[in-house]
């Protein structure tokens, strides 16, 4: 079975914020929040639209620089070393180019060894279904297909972890069970899983530990069971129950 590539002596794993705060256009869109996230379980950042799940995601991967606090890898990425955190977003960004050359390409920028390439490209294509479709040029494909591709891509750098943002928000159910049948598959596999959802569904099947998000402030940590059947705050409980927006 494919291992994420991790360094047994150097995890990239655990991630700590400390105290990280980030301000744009002088609203506060993320408050001093502290969360230390560890290997193992799935953990699903959810909350109402607008509470601030992207913007942590970013913050976390490292798309956006925190304006207060710290984020701190066990090991920070070090420059030559394949890539061993990765990202899928709510709308992929596919390169004008084949489905199997947008991998292909990941590939050489995360500086994987040209013979592994080829192998590691094919198996991913083939994981989510779309070997068919490999020489297809990736922005014609449909928006399910693009989110399988967007996953396969990811999935051939075998990263330690794996950050998606609202991953199936665009989708149909149809093709929203693909995806999620393919996270599961990812994770499986030993890959961590990092996922903002506003979908309570999605976080009911996915989810084995809820962050629990609202304006910008971390309310709740809990367990995913516990967090469904009895939240420990009143907001998840509204956002529960439906009270908050979430559509
Ligand atoms: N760079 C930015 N400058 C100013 N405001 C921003 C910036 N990025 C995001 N925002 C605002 O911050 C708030 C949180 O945005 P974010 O996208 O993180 O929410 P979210 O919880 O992911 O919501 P959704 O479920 O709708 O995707 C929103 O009100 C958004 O408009």
């Amino acid at each position: 079975m494919d291992r994420p590539v991790t360094n047994a002596l150097s995890p990239l794993l655990p991630l700590a914020l400390v105290e990280v705060s980030y301000v744009a256009g002088g609203r506060t869109l993320i408050d001093r929040i502290t969360v230390e996230i560890g290997p193992g379980p799935r953990t699903i950042i959810l909350g109402p639209n607008g509470a601030g799940k992207s913007v942590l995601m970013r913050l976390a991967h490292g798309l956006l620089a925190p304006t207060g606090g710290i984020v701190r890898w066990n090991t920070p990425e070090a420059p030559g070393q394949p890539r061993r955190q990765a990202m899928v977003f709510q709308r992929p960004v596919m390169l004008r180019r084949s489905a199997i050359d947008n991998i292909r390409y990941a590939l050489k920028l995360s500086h994987v060894p040209r013979e592994e390439r080829e192998e590691r490209a094919w198996q991913a294509l083939e994981r989510v279904g779309l070997s068919a479709l490999a020489d297809r040029p990736a922005r014609v494909l449909s928006g399910g297909e693009q989110q399988r591709l967007a996953l396969a891509r990811a999935w051939a750098l075998k990263p330690e972890v794996l950050f998606l943002d609202e991953p199936t928000a665009n989708l149909d159910p149809g093709a929203c069970r693909e995806v999620e049948s393919i996270i599961a598959a990812i994770h499986a596999e030993g890959t961590k899983i990092v996922m903002t959802t506003h979908n309570l569904g999605q976080a009911r099947r996915l989810a084995d530990e809820v962050l629990f998000l609202y304006e910008g402030r971390l309310v709740e940590r809990s367990a995913a069971d516990q967090f469904f059947r009895k939240p420990a705050s009143v907001e998840a409980e509204a956002f529960i129950q439906g009270e908050l927006p979430w559509h």
